[in-house]
């Protein structure tokens, strides 16, 4: 027998005493986690047996409390406890198929003889609890099967530094129980696995890469150094793949003290949060949460915001006349620092004069007029910030309710609607007023009294909602402000440089906001005004902050974020090349030029120049599309170079598409997409292919995907792959612009296996920055 094979034989032999170890734990657990659940069972059903109920004195009340207090609290131990093993059974059974992945031999500094470090998943003792059979790929040790080829290594402890030698490194591929692959490597993690495990189909759910994360990946998961750190990574080098396993090992790194709900992720959509939700779990990790930008703006927001692919959209398909170019402009300029500071100094000035508040009526009447809030607010020049003063308002006009509250109760309309009071509302405010211990059952007898209990509530309940509506400050004009903000500017034009167009963007924005609409561009400076005047808004719970596609959130809304996490550490990945957005596309780059927003001291910038996702072909195509010198390394897959087939008229085109289609499902292909620039052109894509295709259309309020053949607008297949990707057409009269050029790369990196763009005549000038030898051209 050949030495390989003998090896794999012994090494099988390992595999099946873990297996058999893992079934006996199981065993072990189930029926722990059987009887607890009797337990529980009949804890539940004896609950009220085992607790004593008295409340005929304060006393007994006080004793009756403890006693549910006790057993509730018996109960909930029981169903944690449930919980955890149930948690524990689960990840046995994982490892049950799979135990583990690698192995490292290492001798530490001072020792002779080398440990067997097996890593898998999850850690898994010997049943004796003595010796680690498998290392959670987490653990401290394990960082070394990452990090170092054979030879001298080390790994940090709590404590210490932990220095040896790798005497051997291994990789296994273990399905259902049997070694199908094992490789002994030298190198960081060996290309045969990766290759493997690359060479697979894409799914309509994200897979984790536990075993086969590379040296510089594992830079970003385990970063504990480092406040804020900043990934620049090509498309396909693993950026969203990093954030991910990161927050795997952040939770068991800190597990006594980090939860999945202190971890927050922004992410481009909802299709995104559907493809990657699996991840997590997989890991026997819970998701962390999770949010697009737009959908944490329009929480904080009470009005009506445009949708950011709406703004896309219309970037990408509008008419370009002057108007078009205003809009540009408007996006650029409110996208940027600049701008932020021209709020600030408007705030500054607010201080002394020209804020706006609300009439504050109560049936019709006014009760206080804007005018006296606002000389009560300028009254309080003492105070120094405009949130202190607002909060002082506050209490002065819930206090003035109070008086009013007491003036309306002799108030016919009091007298009338309290005879109105049904059976039903009498009874309840009988209840709740004796529950305050405002009767006793003498005074209710009592008419006079009776009556004046009565309107008093009467009063308070009609008060309730402007009450609700002063204590949250909805006394101030915060769209009034912004929407004087632009004629405050105007005054000061010169000093404030302001674009050109500046008359032109008030009206353009003044328009959209009297239909009720905030543009995507003016809503986190709107939040931001909002917020300098009523006080920041910050999550001190959110402990890590996770921003994927980076790239595409402006300067402002990346400075915003910084200051509502204060105390969050940031994880911010992107790719310059993938900018969607016009905002990005133009300016100065935030995520790019991280250092104006971050202190140095306190960032870490990687960047990740590796891509994984697509065949060597592929990259080498796609790479040639960027403008600047960017040096994508492919990982050394092979395939077919990308084809280019240019075709006299539509029909022809849907014609080809659907042959090609057809292709690539007899191929074997499952997941195969037509991408398209926009929402517009998907759709007309969609309905002429429809009758022929099985299709899924995609839009911009899909959740979630299946495998097969689906249709998308470009800016929707950020941070998603695909079998083959097949462009639907890349005419120069569809992408006419040079800043659809990044949007068109991110288009084009969605395919993993196999590329193919299609042109109705002439193709844009990104295809044709691309050497003649890097695709097959069909005419
Ligand atoms: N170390 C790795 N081992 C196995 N697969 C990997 C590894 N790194 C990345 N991949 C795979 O490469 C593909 C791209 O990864 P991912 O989506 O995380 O990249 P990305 O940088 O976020 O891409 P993009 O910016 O283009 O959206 C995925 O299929 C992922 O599973």
């Amino acid at each position: 027998m050949a030495d390989h094979e003998q090896i794999i034989e012994k090494e099988q032999v390992r595999v099946n005493k873990v297996i058999d170890s893992i079934e006996k734990q199981m065993e072990k657990l189930k029926s722990k986690t059987g009887n607890l659940k009797k337990d529980i069972v009949s804890l539940r059903k004896s609950f009220w047996d085992d607790v004593t109920v008295n409340i005929d004195d304060p006393d007994d009340v006080i004793e009756t409390h403890a006693s549910i207090k006790q057993q509730a609290e018996l109960l909930g131990e029981r169903e944690r406890s449930h919980g955890q093993f149930h948690k524990q059974y689960k990840n046995l059974q994982r490892l049950k198929s799979s135990p583990y992945f690698g192995r490292i031999d290492f001798v530490e500094e001072g020792e002779k003889k080398a440990e067997q470090i097996y890593i898998g998943l999850f850690s898994l003792m010997d049943e004796d609890g003595e010796n680690f059979l498998i290392y959670d790929w987490r653990a401290p040790i394990a960082r070394m099967y990452y990090d170092y080829a054979p030879g001298p290594a080390q790994y940090e402890t709590m404590d210490s530094i932990i220095k040896g030698e790798i005497e051997l490194k291994r990789q296994y591929m273990i399905r259902n129980g049997r070694i199908k692959g094992m490789f002994d490597t030298t190198i960081t993690i060996g290309d045969e696995i990766l290759q493997a495990v690359l060479s697979g189909q894409a799914d309509n759910h994200m897979k984790n890469i536990v075993a086969t994360i590379q040296k510089e990946q594992n830079a970003i998961i385990r970063n504990n150094k480092k406040k804020y750190i900043v990934v620049q990574g090509a498309a396909g080098s693993g950026k969203t793949s990093a954030a991910m396993q990161r927050v795997a090992y952040l939770l068991y790194r800190y597990r006594e003290t980090l939860k999945a709900e202190n971890i927050l992720l922004f992410s481009p959509n909802q299709m995104f949060n559907s493809y990657v939700s699996t991840v997590l779990p997989e890991l026997g990790e819970d998701n962390m949460e999770q949010s697009t930008f737009y959908q944490y703006l329009q929480q904080r927001l009470n009005i009506d915001i445009e949708n950011p692919y709406t703004q896309i959209e219309y970037v990408l398909g509008a008419k370009q006349d002057q108007a078009y170019d205003i809009r540009k402009k408007s996006i650029q300029f409110k996208a940027s620092l600049a701008y932020k500071k021209i709020i600030d100094h408007y705030v500054k000035d607010l201080l002394t004069t020209g804020m706006l508040f609300k009439n504050i009526r109560f049936r019709g009447e006014l009760l206080i007029s804007k005018k006296e809030i606002y000389d009560y607010f300028y009254s309080l020049k003492q105070i120094s910030s405009i949130p202190n003063r607002i909060s002082l308002v506050k209490e002065w006009l819930l206090d003035k309710l109070k008086v009013v509250e007491k003036n309306e109760r002799s108030k016919e309309w009091v007298e009338e609607e309290r005879e109105l009071l049904n059976k039903d509302d009498y009874l309840k405010i009988y209840r709740k007023l004796q529950k305050q211990k405002r009767f006793t059952e003498d005074t209710f007898d009592d008419f006079a009294r009776e009556e004046q209990l009565l309107a008093g509530w009467v009063v308070k309940r009609r008060l309730k909602p402007l009450r609700d509506k002063i204590a949250n400050l909805v006394f101030i004009d915060i769209i009034g402000l912004y929407r004087k903000f632009f004629s405050w500017a105007q005054l000061k034009l010169v000093d404030l440089k302001l674009p050109d167009e500046w008359m032109e963007i008030k009206k353009l924005t003044l328009a959209r906001l009297a239909t009720g609409e905030l543009l995507f561009e003016d809503a986190t400076p709107f939040l931001y005004l909002k917020d300098k005047i009523e006080g920041k808004h910050t999550y001190n719970s959110i402990r890590h902050l996770f921003i994927d596609e980076a790239q595409d959130y402006s300067p402002f809304q990346l400075s915003y974020l910084k200051e509502i996490f204060p105390n969050s550490r940031m994880t911010i990945l992107g790719d310059m090349n993938q900018s969607i957005f016009t905002h990005s596309i133009h300016n100065e780059h935030a995520f790019a030029k991280s250092e104006n927003l971050f202190p140095e001291e306190e960032l870490e910038r990687i960047v990740l120049t590796k891509s994984y996702r697509s065949t060597k072909q592929i990259v080498e195509f796609t790479e040639e599309m960027l403008t600047a010198n960017h040096k994508i390394e492919p990982f050394n897959r092979e395939g077919e170079v990308p084809t280019l087939s240019i075709v006299p008229n539509k029909s022809k085109l849907n014609e080809n598409i659907i042959k090609k289609v057809t292709d690539l499902q007899n191929k074997g292909f499952e997941t195969v997409a037509i991408i398209c620039k926009t929402a517009m052109e998907s759709h007309e894509a969609y309905e002429m292919l429809k009758e022929e295709l099985h299709l899924r259309l995609i839009r911009k309020e899909t959740s979630s995907f299946e495998k097969g053949v689906l249709i998308i607008p470009s800016y929707l297949a950020k941070g998603i792959e695909f079998d083959a990707v097949i462009i639907y057409n890349c005419a120069n009269d569809v992408y006419d612009h040079e800043d659809e050029r990044t949007l068109f790369y991110t288009a084009c990196t969605r395919a993993m296996h196999e590329l193919h763009l299609y042109s109705v005549g002439e193709p844009n000038d990104f295809v044709k920055s691309v050497g003649k030898s890097k695709y097959r051209k069909f005419e």
